[in-house]
């Protein structure tokens, strides 16, 4: 694409240098440039992307993307531009360069601090019912059609976010859900994108790293209300989510509201059996009994949240049905191994105290003996979270085992030690083992029939990050070995 036409939507502050250019691709980071790629210098987190300008130009980049320009350009083949916010460039250079791919893609996005996977995939399995080809982008990957895509984010950069836009209108998609984190709506990954519906889960205390606050943390989710065409759905059960639509009455688009004890479409007469659950769909349009193949009050908040986006697009209440029933699981998210001593083994992904509370409080319910809890918290996160973590793990737990989750740079044991300041009580039995494996390990050893051996915080991942260095770690594969090697002996 010729750089004059890739630059109509853009506000710069100044150009130097020929706009006749061929652009053959978009990067924000030095190490992919390939030739005639243009490149964007992001002052980041950690980096300055402007300090790899010089690594872009020996790579092939003749077109470079600055917000400092005090880059001094002696190359008369190099065109310099100038903007006030790199991140902003990046996404509208990179919407024009795939052609505005949301303009002609169905798009739902997901918001929210737990549950946003869940509710994409039982949101899936109720498009695909429905005969749409649908395309989900998340935490679990990219997938389009049957294909898988790994991703290192939940909502990827805008460059790749839009090349995956692009991908599945290749492939005759017409239904995109996706998961936007709160990173992305603060770092402007998704702006440009043109989203449909728009989806609120919950919020609680995560990323106050990021967000410092709460209130901060609320605001960012926000943006995503005012990015959507059509239709805005909330979980008006969530102290946060009727703060959202007190704020939000100068918006434009409709808004349905869902939950167990108010809004438009409701659940009534639950259900709770140990590996489901079933509840009455009570809507506008009819009222229909619905059974999920997954326990846990919160996936009905899931659910509802996928059913209130499915009516708002026209499905019917038996397609809806259909298509939640027909989901078996949804990959990392109580995942429930059996062993063959008669205790269930389960994964799951919670990793922030409120989906401890949901999970640990779900598997109370129908625990016949111990809960035996394996689980540590992620370095270079929220470090607020760690005590919250380790007092709801104890509360709920007959027996913790603390050990390391991805501890990035940091120390597991430092992190750990962190846990421990929220278990209160002196006479509280737990173990500390940093190595993960050995942690499941001494779980499955010590389990007895009809106890419950809860994993939690890796789910779906297959590697661990520890000093920086990224390890194999298949949690699922991890557990199946050590039930097998003592089923041999
Ligand atoms: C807080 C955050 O999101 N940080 C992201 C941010 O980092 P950063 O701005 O600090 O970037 P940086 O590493 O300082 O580098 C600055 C610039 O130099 C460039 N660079 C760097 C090295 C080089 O050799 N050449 C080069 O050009 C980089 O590409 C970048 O543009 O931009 C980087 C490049 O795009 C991201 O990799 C990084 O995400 C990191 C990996 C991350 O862990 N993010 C997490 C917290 C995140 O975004 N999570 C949410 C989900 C959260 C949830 O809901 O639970 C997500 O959507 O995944
Ligand atoms: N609606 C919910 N409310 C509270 N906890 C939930 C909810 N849904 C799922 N959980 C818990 O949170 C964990 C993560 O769920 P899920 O992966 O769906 O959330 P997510 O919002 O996509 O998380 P992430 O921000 O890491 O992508 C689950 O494994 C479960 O323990
Ligand atoms: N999206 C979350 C996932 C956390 C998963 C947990 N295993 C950890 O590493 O803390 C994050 O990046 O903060
Ligand atoms: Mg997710």
């Amino acid at each position: 694409m010729k750089l004059q036409k890739l630059i109509e939507d853009l506000d710069y502050i100044n150009i130097s240098g020929d706009l006749e250019k061929q652009i053959s691709g978009i990067e924000h980071n030095s190490k992919n440039i390939k030739e005639n790629f243009l490149f964007i210098a992001i002052k980041g987190f950690k980096l300055d992307g402007h300090d790899f300008i010089f690594d872009a130009l020996s790579r092939g980049s003749k077109v470079i993307v600055v917000e400092n320009n005090n880059f001094y350009n002696k190359r008369d083949d190099i065109t310099i531009i100038t903007v006030k916010n790199s991140r902003i460039a990046l996404a509208v250079l990179s919407n024009a360069f795939y052609n505005y791919p949301s303009t002609r893609l169905n798009i739902v996005g997901i918001t929210g601090t737990n549950g946003k996977t869940s509710t994409s995939y039982f949101l899936e399995s109720i498009f695909k019912n429905n005969q749409w080809k649908t395309g989900v982008i998340g935490t679990l990957g990219v997938k389009i059609n049957e294909q898988n895509y790994n991703i290192d984010k939940t909502t990827p950069e805008a460059n790749n976010l839009q090349l995956f836009l692009h991908n599945m209108l290749e492939k005759d998609i017409n239904h995109c859900i996706m998961e936007v984190s709160s990173h992305s709506l603060s770092l402007n990954r998704v702006h440009k994108i043109q989203f449909d519906i728009g989806i609120f889960t919950n919020l609680s205390e995560e990323h106050l790293d990021f967000h410092k606050s709460l209130d901060e943390y609320m605001n960012s989710k926000i943006k995503l209300f005012y990015m959507t065409d059509k239709i805005n759905i909330i979980n008006s059960d969530d102290e946060f989510g009727k703060k959202m639509i007190s704020k939000l009455k100068d918006l434009k688009t409709r808004i349905i509201t869902y939950g167990i004890n108010s809004g438009d479409i409701q659940a009534k007469n639950i259900i709770q059996m140990t590996k489901n659950i079933s509840f009455d769909l009570v809507t506008s349009l009819g009222n229909i009994n619905i059974k999920l193949n997954t326990p846990g009050i919160f996936n009905i908040y899931n659910a509802l949240a996928a059913i209130s986006c499915s009516i708002a697009l026209g499905i019917d209440l038996k397609t809806i049905k259909q298509g939640l029933e027909k989901l078996e699981n949804v990959k990392g998210r109580f995942q429930v191994i059996k062993s063959d001593e008669d205790f269930d083994v389960i994964i799951d992904f919670a990793h922030s105290p409120d989906g401890f509370k949901n999970v640990l409080k779900t598997v109370n319910e129908f625990a016949k003996a111990r809960i035996i809890t394996v689980f540590g918290c992620g370095g270079d996160r929220d470090k607020s979270k760690r005590p919250k973590m380790g007092e709801i793990a104890a509360k709920y737990s007959d027996i913790c085992i603390l050990t390391s989750d991805n501890s990035r740079s940091e120390d597991t044991q430092v992190i750990i030690e962190q846990i421990i300041q929220g278990i209160e009580e002196s006479s509280y039995e737990y173990f500390k083992i940093p190595d993960r494996k050995k942690a499941i390990k001494k779980a499955i050893e010590i389990a007895r029939p009809y106890d419950i051996v809860m994993i939690l915080g890796k789910g779906h991942e297959t590697y661990q990050i520890i000093n920086q260095k990224k390890i194999e770690f298949d949690e699922y594969k991890i557990v199946k070995d050590i039930l097998d090697s003592y089923r041999q002996k």
